[in-house]
């Protein structure tokens, strides 16, 4: 299926106005995918922040009562981009509104389709998904979910909302916190790395500017690396690490710190950390 031809029918409503809503927003204008026309953006507070989407995408958008229930209700997709502690409150207010043929695109951490169905009260269809915030420019990697309630149809216009902004993997639903801790969490763990690499440059002598320069050319490198040679990573540090030489010596340094134990740890962490924010919500319900 065209990704292009199955949105043009679409409207779709975030539900939720701040840094993961406006990525996917970024990325579908600027891909042509989904036209300022058709997008809403609604928050619980900050008219400025309103008024800066509105002014830098020409999207609707709005926080008074009766404009956010009519964007709501007239949506055919609902993303639901609140975080997990706003979750519930939303979705209990939200569920007695929904109409029929509507759907719901959740980005919210944690949140089980089974929890979200039951805080909206109805076997309404979910996609529950996990994007990062490179979908603002393409780039992104999405794990999706779908509920057994959707459509082939809406599947298809959830599957091109997100490959419209990155590459999409449709998982499991129990696969979603360890995808969460991979990829939605992912791009903070290679910023800190960067952000060392950095400020170690500038240590060393470096020009912010140069060290910046150099810190991103490499990990884009390295990402490209991996992506055209489809080489192992192993492969790839092997190539790079002469018997005894400079790398070998900065590697030693990262094992002694534990460099993999604690990577593999946070990634673990963060899943956990999405199911406990999720039941977290869950247990509001009880
Ligand atoms: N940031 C990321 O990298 C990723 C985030 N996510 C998920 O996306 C969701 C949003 O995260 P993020 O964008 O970072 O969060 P932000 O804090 O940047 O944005 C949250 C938005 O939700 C709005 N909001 C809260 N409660 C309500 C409500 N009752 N009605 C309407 N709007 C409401 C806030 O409005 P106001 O500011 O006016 O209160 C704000 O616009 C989270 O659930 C997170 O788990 C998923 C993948 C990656
Ligand atoms: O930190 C969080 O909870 C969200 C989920 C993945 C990225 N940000």
């Amino acid at each position: 299926m065209n990704p292009n031809i199955s949105l043009a029918s679409a409207s779709i409503c975030f539900y939720g106005a701040g840094s993961m809503a406006e990525a996917i927003v970024r990325g579908l204008i600027h891909k042509g995918v989904a036209g300022a026309d058709q997008i809403a953006m609604l928050n619980r507070s900050s008219q400025e922040r309103l008024a800066y989407l509105s002014q830098t995408y020409r999207v609707s958008a709005a926080n008074e009562e009766a404009a956010k229930w009519q964007h709501l209700r007239e949506a055919s997709i609902i993303v639901l981009a609140m975080k997990p502690k706003d979750a519930g409150e939303a979705l209990s207010e939200l569920g007695p509104m929904l109409r029929e043929g509507q759907m719901i695109v959740s980005l919210i951490a944690g949140l089980s389709i089974e929890t979200i169905q039951a805080l909206l009260g109805g076997k309404i269809p979910v996609a529950r998904t996990m994007p990062n915030t490179s979908c603002s420019i393409g780039r992104g990697a999405t794990g999706i979910s779908f509920s057994a309630e959707m459509s082939e149809e809406q599947k298809a216009q959830v599957l091109s909302m997100f490959q419209a902004v990155g590459m999409v993997s449709v998982i499991p639903e129990e696969r979603m916190e360890i995808l969460t801790g991979v990829s939605g969490s992912g791009p903070a763990y290679i910023y800190y790395m960067m952000e060392a690499m950095i400020e170690a440059g500038v240590e060393g002598g470096l020009t912010p500017e140069q060290a910046r320069e150099l810190t991103v050319q490499t990990v884009l490198g390295a990402a490209l690396m991996m992506e055209e040679t489809g080489e192992n990573p192993a492969k790839l540090r092997a190539d790079i690490t002469s018997p005894n030489g400079s790398t070998q010596a900065a590697l030693e340094v990262l094992e002694a710190g534990g460099f993999r134990p604690n990577v593999k740890a946070a990634v673990h962490r963060a899943a956990e950390r999405s199911l406990e924010m999720g039941e977290a919500v869950r247990k509001s319900l009880l």
